[in-house]
């Protein structure tokens, strides 16, 4: 089985550059099942979040997986409609409740909604106090970080944001390089509300290399030094999302690529006043 590479956080922590997304996976024995099925194909790393509403049995396949706790990286976020100091650590430890966990390995705030300063304090302290190995955003553009920064003592580590072809982030990326914070791709293939997975120049280059269009998308960001987070619940996709490292792109393909990017997002945009302020009101997926 290839080694996954991985990424290094600004602590030190490592990263695998694959982690497998669980979002609007509701049925726990279909968790669980992933869960085995990516660990078995090689995945070291998953991304839940309270919002998806499947923190325990993200638990149970963690745990049915075989692997000890400390060989799987796993992700979580606090999610919109909690705000401030107590609640933060309140969500939390709930979070390591229904995971059945005793630490979490990266702890996110989900969208920069108003007042995540006192989320982020709170966030501080759990790391300090050794509950989280990492901590980060998720959703956060450059001046929503530096905002942050106004009154944070530690900087996040991590900025987990939508990326796939047609919406590439370069300019989040400098600022992200610049400042050493690492770069988090959800819906890295599109989510499948796009149409990156049939985009005839993937279809090119995943042809010449004898992958799949999801292949070369998934190469595309491990070459970028993006960490991916493709979801699938299909036995043969999951292992397929995770063969992405014998294979390498050429400068000139990485720049055909690099042409595809048209911005536009499949998912909510981190500036947009009024859904940040409508998800305050409720806590999940189910009301989305
Ligand atoms: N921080 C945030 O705000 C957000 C975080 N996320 C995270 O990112 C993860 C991934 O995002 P998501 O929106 O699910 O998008 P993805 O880009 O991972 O796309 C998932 C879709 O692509 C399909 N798919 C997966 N692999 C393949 C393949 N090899 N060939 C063809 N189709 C494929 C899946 O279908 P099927 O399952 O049927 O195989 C599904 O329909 C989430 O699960 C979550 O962990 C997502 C959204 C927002
Ligand atoms: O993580 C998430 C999953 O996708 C949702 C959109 O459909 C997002 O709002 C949320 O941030």
């Amino acid at each position: 089985m290839t080694e996954i590479p991985y990424q290094t956080l600004s602590n030190g922590v490592h990263i695998p550059q694959i982690g497998l997304g669980v979002f609007r996976v509701n049925d726990a024995q279909t968790v669980i099942d992933s869960i085995k099925t990516a660990v078995n194909t090689g995945y070291r790393h998953i991304d839940t979040a309270s919002f998806y509403g499947n923190e325990a049995a993200v638990g149970d396949g963690v745990r049915q997986s075989g692997l000890d706790r400390k060989d799987l990286f796993v992700t979580s976020k606090v999610w919109n409609n909690i705000r401030g100091y107590q609640a933060t650590i309140d969500q939390f430890n709930t979070t390591l409740a229904k995971l059945k966990f005793d630490y979490l390995d990266l702890y996110l705030i989900h969208w920069p909604a108003e007042g995540y300063e006192e989320n982020w304090r709170a966030m501080e302290d759990l790391y300090r106090a050794g509950k989280i190995r990492a901590i980060g955003v998720s959703n956060f553009e450059p001046q929503q970080i530096e905002h942050l920064m106004e009154t944070a003592t530690i900087q996040p580590m991590i900025d987990q944001v939508e990326t796939h072809p047609y919406l590439q982030q370069t300019k989040l990326r400098e600022y992200l390089s610049i400042n050493n914070i690492l770069h988090e791709a959800w819906s890295p293939l599109g989510g499948g509300k796009n149409q990156v997975l049939t985009d005839p120049v993937i279809a090119d280059i995943a042809f010449a290399h004898q992958l799949t269009a999801a292949q070369v998308i998934l190469r595309w960001h491990i070459q970028r030094g993006t960490i991916a987070l493709p979801k699938s619940t299909h036995t043969t996709r999951i292992a397929e999302n995770i063969h992405v490292f014998d294979e390498a792109l050429t400068d000139q393909e990485m720049t055909k690529i690099a042409g595809l990017d048209t911005g536009a997002r499949v998912g909510s945009d981190p500036t947009d006043a009024a859904f940040l302020k409508r998800s305050t009101t409720y806590d999940n997926q189910n009301h989305n």
